[in-house]
């Protein structure tokens, strides 16, 4: 479910850029996902190459892919300061005329709770992206991460706010998918999705709710990398999005 669409060439170069932006004694908050990954490789070059940063991981895939390229680690709860985290998305609204422009749908990894705490405690926000995540209006289910305890009447509170969720199961695993905080994810159709930021601060407020995948006025700027053989005007084959 979580990497269709977007070349690993566009996914690359989109993580590399982002990378770039990381400098000596920076404390780098380390998302999830495939795109990502490309950054957390290219930082793992520099540090073997001498630069010293500490990484913030936001999930056991990211924590992993850190220890293997040499990353330093640390904890929220360790530093004062997340100079710059990295990270992907699912959907991203692209349209500058929107006040939703630079919204984001995550959770396609289940790691959305851990992501949006250390995206949200970052300086600097920048989200990394082939160009099949940009969309004029959010229409991809929405995951949320509630506790095993709430999922049925989570489950019924979505449906009176006119969503279809569905429990998501593991693959290779009997049962649901299990995340990194020992929660279970429903993914919740809701349509076109006209009002983001009315309907994040719905679903905060619903109680076994412990996060959603909806990121609102959260991301500083994204970097989409173009497919192969393509470029912009600069021809570094990256757009780049400000909010
Ligand atoms: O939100 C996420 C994980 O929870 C990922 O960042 C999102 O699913 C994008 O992944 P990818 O870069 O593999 O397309």
């Amino acid at each position: 479910m979580k990497t269709e669409g977007g070349t690993p060439a566009a996914k690359r170069r989109a993580g590399e850029r982002a990378a770039e932006e990381v400098e000596d004694g920076f404390v780098v908050g380390l998302g999830t996902g495939s795109t990502t990954a490309s950054a957390i490789e290219a930082i793992g070059e520099a540090v073997a190459d001498g630069l010293e940063v500490q990484g913030i991981p936001t999930s056991f895939q990211s924590r992993q892919l850190a220890l293997e390229v040499g990353i330093q680690l640390t904890t929220l709860e360790a530093v004062e300061t997340v100079d710059l985290a990295i990270d992907g998305a699912d959907q991203i609204v692209d349209d500058p005329g929107s006040s939703a422009h630079g919204t984001l749908i995550k959770g396609g990894g289940a790691a959305h709770a851990r992501e949006k705490l250390v995206d949200a405690a970052a300086d600097r926000f920048v989200v990394v992206a082939d160009p099949s995540k940009l969309t004029d209006r959010l229409e991809r289910s929405v995951p949320l991460e509630v506790l095993p305890d709430a999922y049925t009447v989570v489950t019924a509170r979505v449906h009176e706010l006119g969503g279809e969720p569905t429990l998501r199961e593991a693959k290779r695993k009997d049962g649901p998918v299990v995340t990194d905080n020992g929660n279970l994810v429903l993914d919740c159709e809701f349509g076109a999705i006209a009002d983001p930021e009315e309907l994040a601060a719905t679903l905060s407020s619903v109680p076994g709710v412990v996060e959603h995948g909806l990121f609102v006025d959260l991301a500083d700027a994204t970097y989409v990398g173009l497919e192969e053989g393509t470029g912009d005007a600069d021809g570094e084959g990256l757009a780049v999005r400000e909010y």
